[in-house]
């Protein structure tokens, strides 16, 4: 489905992905890792079409990316969601709302210039709410939630919104265990339910091996690591975080 050939990027004349090749199959969760400052937030970046790309090649279902104009590239990105590590919510509206305004391009105008979403956009949101089971924070202002809460709130945008791809950058940095564990099911779900491929920049190997169904390993901005349906040796993980 997307398959990425050597693709270069530099910040300031300062190389920090050199020369980036893989191919990814449709409904694939992939975990990236690698230590701090070796390029995996830059990768997604640019995968997520966020940044330029230098040189390279993106092929997705035939088309290569990097040759759109950019109204083109806008166009592609409505079908991808990307989630940063601090989800991007509107913190004075309730998680409902917040879910509600993602799905603005399959609610009428008129509905949307009077305000209204309509019964059946608001049980649908709700439906999606409760798959990620914050149905009793429904009605609560974003900016009260935890962190963890705040992501799954993100993934259920994500699904309302009908991302094929979703995009997202350690979602559960900072979280206890039980709250880390919630998020990564939930990405699972959506994995394994809606058939969405998952990108996902984890720090912890033993979650990555735990929901991935194949890891990437990042080290000086290339990939040094591709392991599929096993657990990591300890040569690899010193690899790719030059630990243990
Ligand atoms: N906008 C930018 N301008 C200049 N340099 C940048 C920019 N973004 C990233 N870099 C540099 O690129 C390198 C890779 O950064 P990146 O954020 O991709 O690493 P990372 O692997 O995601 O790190 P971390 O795990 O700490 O988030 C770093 O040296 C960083 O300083």
């Amino acid at each position: 489905m997307l398959v990425i050939k050597q693709l270069h990027k530099s910040y300031e004349d300062k190389p920090v992905l050199k020369g980036i090749d893989f191919a990814v199959a449709e409904g694939e969760f992939i975990c990236l890792i690698g230590a701090s400052g070796s390029g995996k937030t830059t990768l997604f970046r640019c995968l997520a079409l966020r940044e330029r790309w230098d040189r390279g090649q993106y092929l997705y279902k035939g088309n290569d990316l990097v040759k759109l104009n950019p109204l083109a590239r806008w166009w592609q990105r409505r079908d991808w969601a990307y989630i940063e590590e601090k989800a991007v919510l509107n913190p004075n509206k309730t998680a409902l709302q917040n879910i509600l305004a993602s799905r603005t391009k399959y609610i009428p105008f008129w509905r949307r210039l009077i305000g209204k979403p309509g019964v059946d956009e608001h049980v649908f949101a709700m439906d999606y709410l409760e798959k990620v089971g914050l149905l009793d924070q429904a009605k609560r202002k974003t900016g009260k939630l935890s962190g963890g809460e705040k992501q799954r709130v993100a993934i259920a945008k994500a699904l309302v919104q009908g991302a094929q791809i979703v995009f997202t950058d350690e979602p559960v940095s900072g979280l206890d265990p039980r709250s880390a564990e919630s998020v990564m099911s939930d990405l699972k779900h959506m994995n394994e339910k809606q058939k969405v491929t998952v990108f996902c920049i984890m720090h912890q190997v033993d979650l990555a091996e735990k929901f991935a169904d194949r890891i990437l390993g990042m080290a000086d901005g290339k990939i040094v690591l591709d392991v599929r349906g096993r657990r990591l040796t300890g040569e690899e993980r010193r690899s790719v975080l030059g630990m243990e």
